[in-house]
């Protein structure tokens, strides 16, 4: 049996990422979705010599000769003008925010101060120039690249659009997703089944996964009719970037998938992977448009998504994926096949380092067992024992 190893997998679907272009959001809305162009300073930041403490500013020049006590000659709020201090021995009273008073060049927070009829006595005399002063243009440089392009926008980002005015973001544009269950055995999740049938669960698996990644995707069932799925997928074909099937892929007399895909032109790229679960995955293109057939196996479904789908995705949208994450196995395991296993794992953090126990399930239809594990284990093929100590691959899904 021809299979690709996973990582010969992995390098063909990479190869197949398409650039679906560019679109223009709002700011708030952008969250999840990768960022397509720099975002500039349009300013110094700070803008301004920034107080940084609620005090009083001076002139350090004056400090420095020994003097202690300043008469107070005005207050300079946060959104006011620039004060300037008139009388290089006398001080102002300055807010964090505000803009440091013209002729001064350190605040002393009123903590170290005792103030008495409109004078301030400094009782400290640690006192060093340009402290509580946030210098202009300390963080960044008017012009400075703050974001740069192919960023994945979280809220950290969202505030700096905000602060450089930036309320519409180019980001890239999303693939049309179609989600296709195949199967006589499934009714809607609303259906109560009889006793030979189950409700279809994969679909929404796939949903949820595309949707954390800010893709919103259709879905859509077809029994096992030949002619019912030619004709079905071929308008999938026409309308979507990307066709997402679960089932029906295997040897089974009713896994029409393949040779469905393959009349309607869809050349295969690989069929079959060297990996436990998910050993019965299709993937082929025609044109732009591209197919993942998954094995209708739950867990199957759920892990080659996250595996192959994803990283489809993500250079797809220009997304550095290569810092991967990685776990430090915490109980021996055994594997005999000569297969890449993704193992269900929970994961614990204890000083920095990411630890991950096995979670035992009842294989690749149990995916109520997805719901104990936070992640997989990605063990090699071409070996059958691990042990407790080794670092290996993480795919989280939490
Ligand atoms: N003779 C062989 N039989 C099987 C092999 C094999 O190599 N030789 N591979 C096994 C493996 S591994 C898997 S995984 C499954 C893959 O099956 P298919 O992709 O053909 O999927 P189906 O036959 O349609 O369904 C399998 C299983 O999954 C359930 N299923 C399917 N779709 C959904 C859905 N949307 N929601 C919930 N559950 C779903 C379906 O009811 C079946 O129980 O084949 C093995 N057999
Ligand atoms: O992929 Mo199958 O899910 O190994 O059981
Ligand atoms: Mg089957």
């Amino acid at each position: 049996m021809n299979l690709s190893t996973v990582s010969e997998a992995l390098k063909i679907i990479l190869n197949t990422s398409e650039n679906f272009g560019t679109e223009e959001v709002n700011f708030l809305d952008s969250v999840g979705r990768v960022l397509k162009e720099d975002i500039i300073a349009d300013r110094d930041f700070p803008p301004f010599n920034r107080v940084s403490m609620d005090g009083i500013a001076i002139a350090f020049e004056a400090f420095s000769k020994g003097q202690r006590v300043f008469k107070i000659e005005g207050v300079q709020a946060a959104g006011s003008k620039q004060l300037t201090l008139q009388n290089s021995t006398n001080c102002v009273e300055a807010m964090t925010g505000a803009m440091l008073p013209m002729n001064t060049d350190v605040v002393i927070q009123y903590e170290l101060l005792t103030i008495e009829n409109k004078v301030a006595t400094v009782n400290t005399d640690e006192i060093k120039k340009n402290k509580n002063v946030h210098l202009k243009g300390l963080d960044r440089k008017k012009g400075d690249v703050l974001i740069p392009k192919n960023t994945k926008i979280s809220s950290a980002e969202v505030g700096v659009f905000a602060t450089v005015g930036k309320t519409i973001v180019t980001v890239a544009k999303q693939p049309k997703v179609m989600i296709i269950s195949t199967g006589n055995e499934l009714v809607d999740v609303s259906e109560n089944p009889a006793e030979h049938q189950i409700r279809r669960s994969n679909v929404f698996t796939l949903v949820s996964l595309l949707d954390k990644l800010k893709i919103k995707t259709e879905t859509a069932h077809i029994p096992d009719d030949k002619n019912l799925l030619l004709s079905k997928i071929e308008r999938f074909l026409n309308e979507y970037d990307v066709l997402l099937f679960s089932g029906a892929v295997s040897k089974g007399k009713f896994d029409y998938i393949p040779d469905v895909l393959d009349k309607l032109g869809v050349q295969k790229l690989f069929h079959r992977v060297q990996q436990r679960p998910g050993k019965p995955f299709w993937f082929g293109k025609k044109g732009f448009k591209t197919v993942f057939a998954f094995p209708g196996n739950p867990v199957s479904t759920f892990v080659s998504c996250l595996k192959y789908f994803y990283s489809w995705y993500y250079k797809s949208v220009g997304l550095n994926f290569e810092n991967q994450n990685e776990a430090i196995l915490n109980e021996d395991f055994y594997f005999k096949p000569n297969l890449t296993y993704f193992l269900q794992v929970k994961i614990t953090q204890i000083n920095g380092n990411i630890y991950a126990t096995p979670v035992k399930g009842r294989g690749s239809a149990d995916l109520v067992n997805l719901v104990d594990a936070d992640a997989f284990l990605e063990l090699p093929d071409n070996r059958s024992n691990f042990i407790k100590g080794e670092v290996f691959p993480l795919i989280m899904y939490r």
